[in-house]
């Protein structure tokens, strides 16, 4: 079991699995993960197509339920939680990002930036709202609709609603997969600073390697299972281990001992 010596999940799946489908067509998407998400930590996961990233991702935050083993977002183990509570505790405790930016075309960038506070019937923290606006620069466009808005601008909103409640975790799916390179760089550096000046603890998954080098730690997955992890990551590494990754799904290699353990990983995967 991956152990995180002195830093605090924000969220944490244990012996996750999970199976989709009966019979001849089950899948197993996850097949016994255990991870830690840190608080003040950027943890990006990335691995082939298929491999699980989404249903991991997905599962962690409470929007899918696992098939055995347990997801916990800080103390709370969300299998324990009715559909009202858990809704509850994704929208206190949980802050999300999206690949196609998913904001309320109706609402202006301010009112979607508060959507999260003002339907859980929270004032929020408006020197924080305000020092938020500020950070993703969008202080002029306040009662612009999303559609005035250009795709980066879109998003830069998204990661401010993500933050907007300060949430114990974020989670981001793709989140500049539908930028160009400059606009990916906003949101990426947006993501990072939440990290180092908030402490917030970010999960993203991406294909990029560009992406997963923002962040702290990336861990790769591979047929529903964790089979590394790097920290400290380069673009260039990320590629080169993705490579290996593919080739070795290409090639149909399963060797059943892909579980990580805490010293796995090479490139000095041992997790701080
Ligand atoms: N709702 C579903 N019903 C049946 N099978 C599913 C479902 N969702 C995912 N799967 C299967 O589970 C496995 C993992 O899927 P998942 O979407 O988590 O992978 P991924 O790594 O996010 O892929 P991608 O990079 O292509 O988005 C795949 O084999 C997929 O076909």
């Amino acid at each position: 079991m991956t152990t995180v010596v002195g830093l605090r999940a924000a969220a944490r799946v244990e012996d996750a699995v999970k199976t989709y489908g009966l019979g001849d067509t089950r899948v197993r998407a996850l097949d016994h993960v255990t991870v830690e998400f840190p608080v003040a930590r950027f943890t990006a996961i990335m691995g082939p197509s298929g491999s699980g990233k989404s249903t991991l991702m997905h599962c962690a935050a409470g929007l899918d339920t696992l098939t055995a083993g347990s997801a916990w977002i800080g103390d709370t183990e969300l299998g324990t939680l009715n559909d009202r509570r858990l809704t509850v505790l994704r929208r206190e405790k949980v802050g999300f990002v999206f690949q196609a930016f998913n904001l309320v075309p109706t609402l202006t960038v301010r009112e979607n930036i508060t959507l999260p506070l003002d339907l859980a019937g929270a004032d929020g923290d408006q020197e924080w709202i305000d020092a938020l606006i500020d950070v993703v620069g969008l202080g002029d466009r306040l009662a612009h609709r999303p559609s005035q808005l250009s795709g980066g601008q879109q998003q830069r909103v998204a990661v401010a609603r993500a933050l907007a409640g300060r949430p114990q975790v974020v989670f981001a799916d793709e989140p500049t997969g539908n930028l160009d390179s400059r606009s990916g760089a906003e949101v990426l550096g947006l993501l990072r600073d939440s990290v180092d000046t908030m402490g917030q603890a970010v999960v993203m998954v991406t294909h990029d390697p560009v992406a997963a080098g923002y962040a702290d730690e990336v861990l790769f997955l591979a047929d529903g299972r964790l089979v590394g992890s790097m920290t400290e990551p380069t673009a260039d590494r990320v590629l080169d281990r993705m490579k290996a990754l593919d080739a070795r799904t290409a090639d149909g290699i399963s060797d059943g001992t892909a579980a990580r353990t805490s010293s796995e990983g090479a490139d000095g995967g041992e997790r701080r």
